[in-house]
């Protein structure tokens, strides 16, 4: 569903840091993650559909192998990070559920998002979760990424989380009431700030360099996260994870923190972004049925709406869709590679799995991934 579907629950990505979960490197705190959950819970009955990212790992792991400070050798970080991870999504999948919620972990690196397919793959594993109500608990793979192609922070893992499901608003919470304008760990003179454009470059020239002992990007990190979260039109907040009711307080309308508005309208900025990410890679030809449900009704596309397919695209990539008479009509991220394409062009939905052996998805090109052409006045061709 995309995010002008009336029908559609709005959707959070909420990052907390790890000075929070782990109580400032004391361990695991139970008892407040076990409060996020019972306000995720709660924000879920009210329709927000809630991907968490959560950090903690190393600072965890570190913790129970006994270690005095986080390490520098990135062996080192990749073992307290394999050791503590356990212990973080434990915490969560412990706490959901008391309250019948099932939880998923989701592993992410670099290159996952990187590359066009696993990219594509991550999102609709998102997507499914979130469609059988589970909470996807997300961190970095600090196990296997190496120095060059860490993200290194969760700060911009949970931004490209946000782009990935198309969220409404990203909500980092940390140790901090928000963003000030100067580090009040160096500053007790610095006030909050209480909104701003999330496109405002002069915002980062606010933070000091240093994060806390134990997190990893400080306050630029989560600036320059609500800049690419405003890319696809996302508002972000950032809050203090220890305010009490903070999430709910959030949902009801409350100016907690930091918000940090897109300047962009979310329609526009999402098709802006849809159409930066990729290059064209191929035409598919759709008969006048589908032209007809694709602009009147913003569904999805299917096989059977499609009549024939040129280029050498590949699952993910992105494709411009033609109406009989040759006018583009919409481009989208087609869910099968060109040959996929043109043998299940004009079948039922049905048929896909016996005619290709597997079925990747029902929809040609989900409605979530399609970009309508601004309709060409009659006779401006
Ligand atoms: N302008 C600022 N406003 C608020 N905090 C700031 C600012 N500049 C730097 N900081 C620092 O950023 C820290 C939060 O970053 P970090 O320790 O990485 O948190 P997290 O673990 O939640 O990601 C704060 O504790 C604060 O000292
Ligand atoms: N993946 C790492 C994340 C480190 C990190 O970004 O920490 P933070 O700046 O506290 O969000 C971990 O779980 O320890």
């Amino acid at each position: 569903m995309s995010r002008t579907d009336p029908n559609r629950r709005s959707r959070w990505v909420i990052k907390v840091g790890s000075a929070l979960v782990t109580d400032n490197g004391r361990g695991l705190d139970h008892e407040r993650i076990g409060d996020w959950v019972r306000q995720i819970v709660a924000a879920r009955a009210q329709g927000i559909d809630v991907v968490l990212v959560s950090s903690g790992s190393v600072a965890e792991g570190v913790r129970r192998l006994g270690w005095s400070r986080r390490p520098k050798a990135l062996h080192q970080l990749q073992a307290a990070a394999s050791v503590g991870q356990m212990g973080v999504v434990q915490a969560y999948e412990t706490r959901f559920q008391r309250f019948d919620v099932r939880t998923g972990q989701i592993l992410l690196t670099h290159e996952d998002l990187a590359d066009r397919q696993r990219y594509l793959n991550a999102r609709v594993t998102l997507r499914a979760l979130l469609e059988l109500g589970v909470v996807p608990v997300v961190n970095e793979n600090d196990t296997i990424a190496t120095d060059e192609i860490r993200f290194g922070d969760n700060d911009t893992l949970a931004a490209l989380v946000t782009n990935l499901v198309e969220a409404d608003q990203l909500v980092i919470l940390t140790d901090q009431a928000g963003l000030f304008n100067a580090d009040p760990r160096q500053d007790a003179s610095a006030r909050l700030i209480r909104h701003a454009a999330a496109e405002d470059e002069a915002l980062e020239r606010l933070c000091s360099d240093a994060p806390g002992v134990l997190g990893s990007g400080g306050m630029r990190t989560k600036v320059v996260a609500a800049r690419r979260a405003a890319r696809s039109g996302a508002m972000t907040r950032i809050a203090s994870g220890r305010e009490p009711d903070v999430l709910q307080r959030i949902a009801a309308g409350e100016a907690v923190g930091t918000c940090l508005e897109p300047s962009r309208e979310p329609l526009v900025a999402r098709k802006q972004w849809i159409a930066g990410q990729l290059q064209l890679r191929g035409r598919l030809w759709l008969d006048e049925g589908a032209v007809e449900v694709i602009r009147g009704y913003g569904r999805s596309l299917l096989p059977v709406g499609v009549t024939r397919a040129e280029g050498r695209f590949r699952r993910g990539e992105m494709v411009t869709c033609l109406d009989p008479t040759n006018r583009e009509i919409a481009r989208g991220l087609v869910n099968y590679d060109a040959a996929a394409v043109n043998h299940i062009a004009g079948q039922p939905t049905g048929r896909i799995e016996s005619l290709l052996g597997y079925l990747a998805e029902p929809e040609l090109i989900h409605r979530d991934n399609l970009v309508l052409t601004d309709p060409v006045p009659p006779g401006d061709d």
